[in-house]
């Protein structure tokens, strides 16, 4: 009786219908949920979606609630989850549970740090990639570039060489990343259409985005398969993630170590590392197209403190007005405005609601940037609030771009330094105009 509020749920199907349309109304899946709390004035809000039951916490106490209590730790196995471990019950890092999943992020942690993933090594992959992006710029210079889809290129890179050791060949990235864009249309965080009514796979495979899954499943295991394949036949050079998990496999200490798990793990560093960071930088790129006043000044600010030289990490606690703006594009763009899938483990309460044990709960994070309890002017885009009176660069604790507590992002290291020193770098070198004299919105769409 104490389930959350939200809109009727209807037999077979519960609130799918209205969330659906919602979603395409809104534009988003984030901001349908915004408005359903509104409508139903909860900040906790309840729906079933066919069988499932689902909850979505806003509000900054009650999505902290969620991110540190350990109840909310586990993820769900329904269906969206089980196409995306390649057909099996939560493996990998990000969908899987229990001491699985807390031995094998903390192997990958450790183990890619082994392979150069620490601040400083890798600081000079991103720059040699950093230089590769500058050489193409140089070879297309006026001509007009998707920004966002060079962009996934380098990060996809950058990290496919602490995992595999070497690039993915070009024609085979532009197809994966392709499929991951279309895959971004298909899936919300909830899952979408397929995962709340599996069986509309057989009346629309297209539509529903199962025939796409498949595709992405079938290729993109293919690529990782390669790669182990070369490993296990010693064809790398070097150490990588790969030759780290094969040997600690085949010292069979733990069954779970298997290379079905090593092709969902890499598959969990491509999906959660591809379009994340590339698309921030694109927000960035766009928000300096379209002030050209900040653009200038944050040139100033790289010219006068770096001049010609390469950009590194450490020039992140020098360069405070640049600095500012990227921590401003993390808020005023929230890329994951939601956060999770959680599925809870006990029966729970927030905020004077019952949540049942199984519920699959998502933290709507993105409207916590927008309060205007927290920031003054939320609506606003102003870097300088996150310079302090000394001029010193303030950290936020209201900012949850990687998460927070056990679940909390393990790329965040490398997102950081990507996007800062590669936003750094372009923007030492080039003026940002629009070609055609239009300049582009700033409300985010999904491309089509
Ligand atoms: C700007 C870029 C990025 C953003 C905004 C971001 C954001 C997030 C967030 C919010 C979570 C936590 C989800 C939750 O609480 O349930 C997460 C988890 C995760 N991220 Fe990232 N991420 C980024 C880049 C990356 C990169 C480059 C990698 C690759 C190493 C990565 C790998 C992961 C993995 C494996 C998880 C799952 C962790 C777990 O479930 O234990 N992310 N990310």
């Amino acid at each position: 009786r104490k389930f959350p509020p939200g809109p009727v749920w209807y037999p077979f199907i519960g609130s799918s219908g209205v969330l659906q349309k919602m979603t395409k109304e809104y534009g988003s899946e984030w901001r349908a949920c915004l408005e359903l709390s509104r409508q139903y004035s909860t900040n906790v809000l309840g729906m079933k979606l066919s069988r499932e039951m689902l909850v979505v916490v806003s509000g900054e106490k009650n999505v902290r609630q969620v991110f540190y209590d350990k109840d909310y730790d586990a993820r769900p196995d329904n269906f969206f989850a089980r196409l995306r471990c390649l057909g099996n019950k939560n493996m990998g890092i990000t969908f899987a549970n229990g001491e699985k999943w807390k031995i094998h992020r903390q192997f990958a942690v450790k183990n890619l740090k082994h392979v150069g993933y620490g601040k400083t090594l890798m600081e000079s992959e991103i720059q040699n990639e950093l230089s590769r992006l500058l050489e193409y710029l140089k070879e297309n210079n006026s001509k007009p570039i998707n920004v966002v889809n060079i962009l996934s290129e380098s990060v996809v890179n950058i990290l496919w060489k602490y995992v595999a050791g070497e690039r993915i060949q070009e024609d085979k990235l532009k197809h994966l990343l392709g499929l991951f864009r279309q895959r971004g249309e298909a899936f919300t965080i909830a899952g979408g259409l397929l995962n709340q009514i599996p069986w509309c796979r057989y009346i629309i495979p297209g539509l529903s985005g199962y025939s796409l899954i498949n595709r992405l499943n079938r290729d993109i295991s293919s690529i990782i398969e390669e790669a182990i394949e070369k490993h296990k036949n010693n064809e790398v050079k070097g150490k990588d993630f790969i030759y780290l998990f094969l040997e600690e496999m085949n010292a069979n200490r733990d069954p779970t170590f298997t290379e079905e798990q090593l092709k969902i793990v890499c598959l969990d560093f491509l999906i959660a590392g591809s379009q994340t960071s590339s698309n921030l930088l694109g927000f960035a790129f766009l928000k300096a197209l379209r002030s050209q006043e900040i653009q200038q000044k944050i040139y100033e600010e790289i010219d006068t403190l770096i001049g010609d030289r390469l950009p590194c990490w450490n020039d992140s606690d020098r360069l405070i007005y640049t600095s500012a703006f990227l921590q401003e594009v993390h808020r005023y763009y929230p890329i994951v405005p939601m956060a999770g899938p959680r599925l809870l483990q006990n029966d729970a309460s927030i905020d004077g609601y019952i949540i049942p044990k199984g519920a699959t709960v998502l933290m709507s994070v993105g409207d916590i940037y927008f309060d205007p309890e927290l920031w003054d002017d939320p609506h606003v885009f102003k870097p300088e609030r996150f310079i302090d009176e000394s001029g010193m660069l303030k950290i936020s604790e209201h900012l949850y771009t990687f998460g927070l507590g056990r679940r909390r992002c393990p790329g965040d290291s490398l997102a950081k330094s990507f996007i800062f020193i590669t936003f750094v770098g372009i923007l030492q070198k080039y003026r940002i105009h629009v070609s055609n004299g239009t300049i582009p919105s700033d409300v985010p769409c999904i491309e089509r």
